[in-house]
């Protein structure tokens, strides 16, 4: 029997458990026992009620009060509420704190039944599955991601966003498993409840790259073959071939956990996930979290969202543009098929040519302003959540989009395929037109949200409670030229109803269909089977046309289901629209060019400049950015940078990095010209600051980053080191430095960046032959004495001449003591360096280390396969080992 941590069935779940407390009480408890890992919010009229613990933890982060009400089994109830029309308030301030939601409703008449009103858990609100409008950042998805450990040390991932329409499916070795989790930056993350201990620690580890939940789910989730089949019935396939999926049972067992728990929470299925797409370990340039953190991409090293590489690009007009372009930034692609079509687009985009008029996306950022969010839309409709004033809006949409299609030039088979999948939907626009009023209210409970004209029922219902005086006006006047009766008068009051009042002296003239109902001293009172029905349908209008409004928005989302899909698609041409009119427009703004691509390996950059950095500086008025050139190809492979502190020398490796990456999307970029060779990463080792939550030194930290550079560097990856070694001593420092170099000029041959204030390392282009010196160059100023530093911030050939530390330091205001006495020092230990200084040839390879090979006991040991052990094969296989040790021993 599988265990299941985080699902722990409460042991009250028998009917005699809750003997002793209150009907109401005992309904409560039913329900909590299936969710007792989460909050759960019990609507009592008016409020959403907590009760016992959860009252206590709710009142603890929301600060409302805690009361005490009544008895239940003996004990007092706690509780604390929130008012229903104030839920989502409270809900975003929940899940903001990680926690997760239960919400339920009413949902049997009131009064219908002895004991409480029927009620049922509609939907969990987690971090990692929210739909509501109200809870949802415009610009970033919530994304859940499920992670299976699998055998043969490989894992299995499956994430999606419920609001959008693509499931994404992902095996990675073990070993890379944190830099997905970095990468996919999920909300929640759901593992089985089987995983061992150190996984589980990984896993709660991996939270201090970026928060998120973490979801116990039962192990008898992650099932493959479960997973497959779901997938094939999401997909409405019978096989994932057309994917490419087939092959990936690790990600299939994941896949099975997340939509398991994503129907969980939403009560039913995602028929709106419709898209499936795998990623693999080799399609897209490695982004390692470091390397997203030093370039600042969406966040700043203080961890704020602007100013940013993504906050200074994404100028678009929607939040679907913003998400899919966020999304272009984190994943760009090794082929360069992609980024050449955006390239292409953003062209055809920006042609000022085309029909004559100006830049075509000046007209489409136009109409793109104040688009709805379709594709969060089309997933509400699925899943049945969906408020009829984005009903309205997405009518709007439909007509907008419409109108894109024309105004798209033809020229480039990206916008073509846009075009096409901007049709909208056939009927779907009339279907809504029809259906919704043009204000409706926000919510359908309300009422005023279906069409005059739609349903002549509800047209009805609602004539008769607004317009009953009318009604009565007009029966009195059908009636008098009826009967012949000119005093007849219909009338109503609260005891009898309506009625027909006819004075003693015409009683004579009374038709036939008349029914006495009261008699009076000098009148009688009666009915009609035309009025007695008026009145049953006066009488309860109001509330049967809120039933009726009900029932037809129901209908109205039954006939909206087909469009699902098409509305998917149409959503993801407008997203991807936006997002290229917004790279049209940042490079018209900001003076940005294209780059081309070619098949050899170089990296050419003509007067490349820094965005984040120009933009910052233009803000600020602080004078204009330095451009600056690169030429790194075959022959020039590393540049050791040198130059003062401030001078430029980060900026100058992090712009050179920005423009690759920003050319790999499909961007222009911040250069006169750039030609980019084949990239397979970008890796970047830049200062850092101690990571106190993982227990690393500023130096730990500095060395495994580098050493996961050395790995994972290739001939086609672009590295970043600056000033790597300096947390150390001088002497450790300079020789990691110096071993560092070689490894990456001599065995990786990545495109290097070397950064350093070691002089002693200028010396080594002189013997490798593809690194080039490089500085950034300063002056001193003619003031002061000529003790001042002026940064000129251009990049030129050979290394620099001084380090300038003492006059940044006398900028950055050190007292003039401090600064007298630093320089005499200086000269002090320059005099004696130059004296001393033995010929110690840094680089020279060291003596080929005698690799043992390995023993027979080594090489039986990497031959086990452990996961496809039994227990018993493994003690078996430790015997045999235990032999073959000790035969060698004997031999030596
Ligand atoms: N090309 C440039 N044009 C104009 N200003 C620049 C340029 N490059 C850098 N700067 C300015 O100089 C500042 C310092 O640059 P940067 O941090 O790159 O220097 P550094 O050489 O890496 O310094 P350190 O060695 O102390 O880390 C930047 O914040 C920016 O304001």
């Amino acid at each position: 029997m599988p265990t299941d941590k985080g699902l722990v069935r409460s042991p009250l779940k028998n009917a005699e458990d809750f003997a002793g407390h209150t009907p109401m009480m005992a309904q409560y408890l039913r329900l909590k026992a299936d969710h007792p890992e989460t909050l759960l919010f019990y609507r009592m009229g008016d409020f959403y009620e907590l009760f016992y613990a959860d009252a206590e933890k709710a009142a603890r982060l929301l600060d409302i009060t805690l009361t005490q009400r009544g008895q239940s089994a003996g004990q007092p109830v706690v509780m604390a509420g929130v008012p229903f029309h104030a839920v989502d308030a409270y809900l975003a301030r929940l899940i903001k704190l990680g926690e997760s939601v239960a919400i339920c409703e009413q949902v049997g008449e009131v009064g219908a039944s002895k004991g409480p009103v029927e009620r049922k858990v509609m939907r969990v609100v987690t971090p990692g599955t929210l739909t509501d409008a109200e809870l949802l950042n415009d610009k970033s998805e919530s994304l859940l991601l499920a992670v299976h450990a699998g055998t043969r040390n490989f894992c299995g991932l499956a994430w999606l966003s419920v609001t959008g329409a693509e499931l994404r499916l992902a095996e990675c070795p073990s070993d890379a498993l944190e830099a997905w989790i970095a990468r996919i930056a999920p909300s929640e993350l759901l593992y089985s409840a089987e995983v061992t201990p150190a996984f589980e620690n990984r896993l709660k580890a991996a939270r201090t790259a970026s928060p998120f939940t973490l979801s116990v789910r039962p192990a008898w989730q992650f099932d493959g073959a479960l997973g497959e089949r779901k997938l094939c019935e999401q997909l409405a396939s019978a096989s994932l071939a057309a994917w490419n999926a087939e092959a990936l049972s690790n990600a299939h067992a994941a896949a099975s956990a997340l939509l398991g728990y994503a129907e969980h929470t939403q009560g039913r299925a995602l028929s709106h996930v419709q898209r499936l797409t795998v990623e693999r370990d080799g399609d897209l340039i490695e982004l390692p979290p470091t390397t997203r953190r030093n370039l600042e991409l969406v966040q700043t090293l203080r961890g704020e969202d602007a100013p940013t590489m993504f906050s200074l690009l994404d100028s678009c007009m929607t939040g679907m543009g913003s998400r899919l372009l966020k999304r272009w930034l984190l994943s760009p692609r090794r082929d360069r098929g992609e980024a050449q079509a955006r390239l292409e687009a953003i062209g055809a985009l920006q042609a000022s040519m085309f029909g004559g008029i100006a830049a075509p996306w000046r007209a489409l950022r136009e109409q793109l302003k104040n688009t709805s969010d379709v594709e969060r839309i089309a997933a509400r409709i699925a899943l049945r959540q969906v408020r009829p004033r984005e009903l309205v809006a997405l009518r709007l949409a439909l007509a907008k989009a419409a109108q894109f299609a024309p105004a798209l030039p033809q020229d480039a088979a990206l916008l073509q395929q846009i075009a096409q999948s901007l049709a909208p939907p056939a009927g779907c626009a009339e279907l809504l037109a029809g259906a919704i009023k043009p204000d409706p209210s926000a919510l359908v409970r309300d009422g005023g949200v279906i069409a005059t004209g739609h349903d002549a029922d509800l047209d009805e219902l609602r004539a008769i409670s607004e317009n009953c005086d009318d009604f009565l006006l007009k029966l009195e006047i059908s009636e008098r030229e009826r009967t012949g009766i000119s005093n007849l008068r219909v009338q109503f009051n609260r005891v009898h109803g309506f009625y027909i009042e006819i004075t003693q002296s015409a009683l004579a003239k009374v038709p036939d269909n008349y029914r006495r109902r009261q008699t009076l001293k000098n009148a009688e009172r009666f009915i009609t089977p035309e009025l007695k029905a008026f009145e049953d349908k006066a009488l309860s209008a109001q509330d049967r046309a809120l039933a009726r409004e009900k029932w037809l928005y129901e209908q109205l989302l039954d006939a909206l289901q087909p469009h699902v899909h098409a509305l998917t698609r149409l959503a993801g041409g407008i997203a991807t629209l936006d997002a290229l009119c917004a790279l049209a427009e940042r490079s018209h703004t900001l003076h940005w060019n294209a780059p081309s691509f070619v098949a050899h390996p170089c990296i050419e950059i003509v007067q490349g400049r820094h965005p984040v950095v120009e933009a910052r500086l233009a803000e600020k008025s602080l004078g204009g950015f330095i451009a600056n050139d690169t030429q790194l190809g075959p022959s020039q492979r590393m540049q050791v940078i040198t130059g003062p502190n401030m001078g430029g020398k980060s900026t100058y490796m992090r712009q050179i990095a920005i423009i690759v990456l920003l050319a790999s999307i499909g961007s222009h970029v911040p250069a006169t010209a750039c030609r980019l060779g084949p990239i397979d990463a970008i890796h970047t080792r830049i200062g850092a600051a101690d990571d106190l939550a993982n227990a690393q030194s500023t130096f730990m930290l500095e060395m495994t980053e580098a050493a996961q550079i050395l790995h994972g560097a290739t001939a086609q990856s672009l590295v970043l080191m600056d000033e790597i070694g300096r947390g150390t001593s001088t002497f450790d420092g300079l020789a990691l430095a110096a071993g560092i170099a070689a490894q990456l000029h001599d065995r990786t041959k990545a495109f290097t960046l070397f950064a350093t204030h070691y002089f002693e390392l200028t010396e080594f282009p002189a013997t490798h032959h593809c690194a080039v010196n490089m500085h950034v160059s300063a002056t001193e100023s003619t003031k002061n004495g000529g003790r001042d530093i002026v940064f000129l911030h251009e990049m030129q050939p050979g290394p620099a001449s001084k380090s300038y530390g003492i006059q940044v330091a006398r900028l950055a205001g050190m007292p003039a003591a401090v600064v007298n006495h630093a320089r005499q020092a200086l000269e002090a230990l320059e005099a004696q360096q130059t004296q001393a200084r033995a010929q110690v040839d840094l680089f020279a390879a060291p003596p080929a280390a005698a690799t043992p090979e390995d023993s027979a006991v080594e090489s039986a040991l990497a031959a086990l396969d452990l996961d496809a052990m039994s227990p018993r094969e493994a003690l078996e296989a430790l015997y045999s080992l235990q032999k073959l040790n000790t035969r060698e021993s004997g031999r030596s």
